[in-house]
């Protein structure tokens, strides 16, 4: 079986006024991608995704750029069930144990940032090819799946001290959500405003609903550590991205401090970085994107880090469609697979890159079973919004 072409476009969805958020970042007001599709000889076409800013919104050209113009003219002719040794080709180049099959000699082109996010999107559509040419599911390919459903939060939670107990009760009353994330940090100034928004979401879920705060790295050591102190008592199930990601130290400081579990890695992008935080202490909760860490290949590495660790793993799904089903096949594969995100922002990519569909029923997702990610793309939909 041999590759015939690879092809990224940047699909760039607006998302209508009404429906925007305002996140720690500002207004979002378009939701992004890039999306890999590579076909074989045989005629077998496998989807991918890939992902240049961990909120998913703004500018992928220099994304596209590397996978159409470097990665795709050595991955043409290649086997693309070889995933092991393709992905080490594209992350090590020259170095790796292993070459391209007809000699080619590939660059080194990072070992972070946008290069293993290109490899991230290649992976996923390897895997959906090697899925298809065998009938099976990618969490077959893994090992098995450890259930049919698994549970979901719902992420959200931007409202104000007065709003956050209705928005959140608002997501338990439409998918019957057992857990909820609201964010905190500099969207609401500073650790004590933060807290009182904790104990009025605490307040409206009682004390049945697993509730999640997300800082996104914008807290400092000092004022992550008096935040979990405010809310000890809160029983979160996670306080996310305290510190940046920058301060693994600091961030194990924070997790020190407190018996507030600390959850980390969407911005994290391979396994190298994760086997850092947990040596450093620094996370209870893993949180790889799958369109950011290298992929389904590099997601499983995390998960094993994850699990020998006595870590729990609940991949960062703020994405599209294929890196939100790759999520879902690894953590039903992996032995440290605990919990998925389900984004209630505004996410077309989610909602209408894939003909099905991802409902939350009682709290709880099913696991795809087509063949490979089980997703099919909707080519009308990706070309209105793609933009190279
Ligand atoms: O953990 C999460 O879902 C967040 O970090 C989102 O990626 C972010 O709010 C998008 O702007
Ligand atoms: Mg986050």
């Amino acid at each position: 079986m041999k590759i015939k072409s690879v092809l990224a476009r940047w699909l760039h969805v607006p998302i209508p006024y009404e429906q925007q958020h305002v996140s720690d970042f500002g207004r979002v007001a378009s939701f992004d991608c890039v999306l890999v599709r590579i076909e074989t000889a045989c005629g077998l076409v496998g989807y991918g995704e890939a992902k240049e800013e961990v909120g998913s919104e703004g500018n992928s050209q220099a994304l596209v750029a590397l996978i159409n113009e470097k990665y795709a003219p050595a991955l043409v002719g290649e086997d693309p069930r070889d995933i092991s040794r393709l992905w080490e080709v594209m992350y090590n180049g020259c170095r790796a144990h292993y070459a391209l099959a007809e000699g080619h000699v590939f660059p080194i082109l990072g070992r972070r940032g946008v290069s293993v996010s290109a490899i991230s999107g290649v992976d996923l559509a390897l895997w959906d090819i090697l899925g298809k040419s065998l009938g099976a599911p990618v969490w077959r390919l893994l090992g098995g799946r450890k259930a049919e459903r698994m549970p979901a939060y719902a992420s959200g939670g931007w409202a104000d001290e007065a709003g956050i107990g209705r928005q959140l009760m608002g997501y338990v009353e439409r998918g019957g959500f057992k857990a909820v994330k609201m964010r905190v940090g500099v969207i609401d100034g500073d650790p004590v405003s933060s807290a009182r928004r904790v104990r009025a979401a605490r307040e409206a879920l009682g004390p049945g609903i697993g509730l999640a705060c997300d800082a996104h790295g914008t807290y400092t050591v000092a004022q992550a550590k008096r935040f979990c102190r405010l809310v000890e008592d809160e029983n979160l199930m996670w306080f996310e991205e305290p510190v940046t990601a920058d301060d693994k130290r600091g961030m194990a400081e924070v997790r020190a401090s407190s018996s507030v579990p600390i959850a980390a890695g969407e911005s994290e992008f391979n396994r190298f970085d994760f086997r850092d935080l947990a040596e450093l202490r620094a996370a209870d909760v893993f949180q790889p994107d799958l369109a950011i860490c290298g992929g389904i290949t590099e997601a499983m590495r995390i998960g094993a880090i994850a699990s020998a660790f006595n870590l729990r793993l609940a991949p960062h799904l703020w994405t599209g469609a294929l890196a939100f089903a790759a999520g879902l096949h690894v953590s039903a594969a992996s032995p440290a697979g605990w919990i998925l995100e389900y984004s209630l922002g505004a996410n077309p990519l989610l909602h209408e890159l894939a003909e099905e569909t991802f409902t939350v029923v009682d709290g709880m997702l099913d696991i795809p079973d087509r063949p490979g990610l089980g997703v099919t793309v909707s080519e009308a939909f990706a070309q209105r919004h793609a933009i190279a």
